[in-house]
């Protein structure tokens, strides 16, 4: 039976026991849907910059070409369903909507955090995607400071292996951790942790944020480690401080969340930020990407690809058709971009010089 064919409102929601883990991945979807989580006042910076442009294109539209590689594999357009989720029935009916939809469109998928699924193994058939889509460039994800608290190789190979993931992303949340009632917030020691994991893990390992940034030091760091790529997961989109904030029940947790709801570094200076250090390790663009101009924008600053959470799961909870939707809308938009600039591909556009800086 295709996933499609069942109403979300027909998915058991609350978890099936009493995991703490597992339940944290409900409350997690269920604000995301029912509460205003995005940032307050800072933006993800884009809206400093705009596009020059060309009333003569010389091109005919259908001549524009999205496609694009990454990590030696081929997308049809450079977009990324950012990590997000797994571990109860409504995570699993999410994650198989998305990859329907990434399969069809080819472009690349993340799922969310998998230690649920390390923990209590009954649940990793909420995030087995890869049948669904067995073509798509893929990744694992895992929390980096779980390399603290007990996890190692063993759980970093079979989170990979279990998804036949190409890559496997490491979360950076330090703010999230503080402000998360049950939040594991020794990040002591990381870094030697992830330089040994990056050189005896067979597949990539990318570096990514959820939405506070990457700064130009921690990304040279990160790369000094053998970080393969960066996702920036910067400001101005899903704001993490406020999720936890609204989870917590003790008022000091409650505060926290208010106080570093807009905290982070804008997604736009975490794009050029880190482009400056390395003009060639592939770069992701994500936190607070709304449409298809912002993703152009993105690219015209240096990314490679770009990363879309908060937009996705709004429309795969509504349908899966709602998903075929709107990657057919971020693709027109990046088409129309490329159009009015005069570019025919995204290499193009990133060469041309046609994105400026309005103000500071
Ligand atoms: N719900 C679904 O299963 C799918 C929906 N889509 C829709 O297509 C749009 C973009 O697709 P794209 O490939 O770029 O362009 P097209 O419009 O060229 O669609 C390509 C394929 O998708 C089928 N299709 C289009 N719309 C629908 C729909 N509402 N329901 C079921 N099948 C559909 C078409 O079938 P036909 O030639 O018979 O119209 C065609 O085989 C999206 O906005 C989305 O609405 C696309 C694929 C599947
Ligand atoms: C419901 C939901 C769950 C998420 N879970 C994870 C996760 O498990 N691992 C992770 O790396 N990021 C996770 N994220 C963060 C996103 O990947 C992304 O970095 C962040 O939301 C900012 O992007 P956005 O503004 O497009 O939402 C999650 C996001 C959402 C909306
Ligand atoms: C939701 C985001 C943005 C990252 C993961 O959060 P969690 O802290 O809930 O992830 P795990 O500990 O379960 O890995
Ligand atoms: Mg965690």
């Amino acid at each position: 039976m295709s996933p499609q064919k069942t109403p979300l409102s027909e998915i058991s929601d609350p978890p099936d026991t009493n995991d703490q883990t597992q339940s944290r991945k409900a409350d997690h979807l269920r604000i995301c849907l029912d509460e205003d989580v995005q940032f307050r006042q800072q933006t993800n910076g884009l809206d400093r910059y705009r596009f020059t442009h060309c009333c003569l294109p010389e091109l005919n539209r259908n001549e524009i070409d999205l496609t694009t590689s990454f990590l030696g594999k081929k997308l049809e357009a450079p977009l990324l369903i950012s990590s997000m989720t797994g571990g109860t029935a409504q995570a699993k009916m999410i994650n198989y909507r998305l990859a329907e939809v990434a399969q069809y469109f080819q472009i690349a998928m993340g799922v969310g955090s998998q230690r649920v699924a390390v923990e209590n193994p009954q649940v990793a058939d909420t995030f087995a995607v890869r049948s669904l889509a067995p073509d798509i460039l893929l990744f694992a994800n895992l929390g980096a400071v779980q390399l603290n608290y007990n996890y190692g190789l063993e759980q970093c190979q079979r989170v990979v292996d279990t998804l036949e993931a190409n890559a496997l992303i490491l979360h950076l949340n330090p703010l999230q951790e503080c402000i998360q009632t049950e939040g594991d917030t020794n990040f002591h020691g990381l870094l030697d942790k992830i330089e040994t994991l990056c050189k005896i893990l067979p597949v990539p390992v990318i570096a990514k944020e959820v939405g506070n940034g990457i700064s130009a030091k921690m990304a040279t760091r990160l790369l000094e480690a053998g970080i393969t790529a960066i996702d920036v997961a910067g400001a101005g989109g899903t704001s993490w401080a406020k999720i936890e904030g609204e989870r917590a029940t003790d008022p000091r947790q409650r505060r926290l969340g208010e106080t570093f709801a807009d905290w982070g570094l804008p997604t736009a200076d975490c794009i050029v930020g880190v482009r400056k250090i390395s003009a060639n390790i592939p770069l992701i663009a994500s936190g607070g990407l709304r449409n298809g101009l912002e993703v152009a924008k993105a690219i015209a600053l240096g990314a490679d690809l770009a990363g879309l959470a908060w937009p996705f799961l709004q429309a795969a909870a509504e349908s899966e058709n709602a998903v075929y939707t709107l990657v057919d809308i971020l693709k027109a938009e990046i088409s129309t971009v490329l159009f009015c600039t005069g570019n025919r591909t995204l290499t193009e556009l990133k060469q041309s010089g046609v994105l400026e800086q309005i103000r500071g």
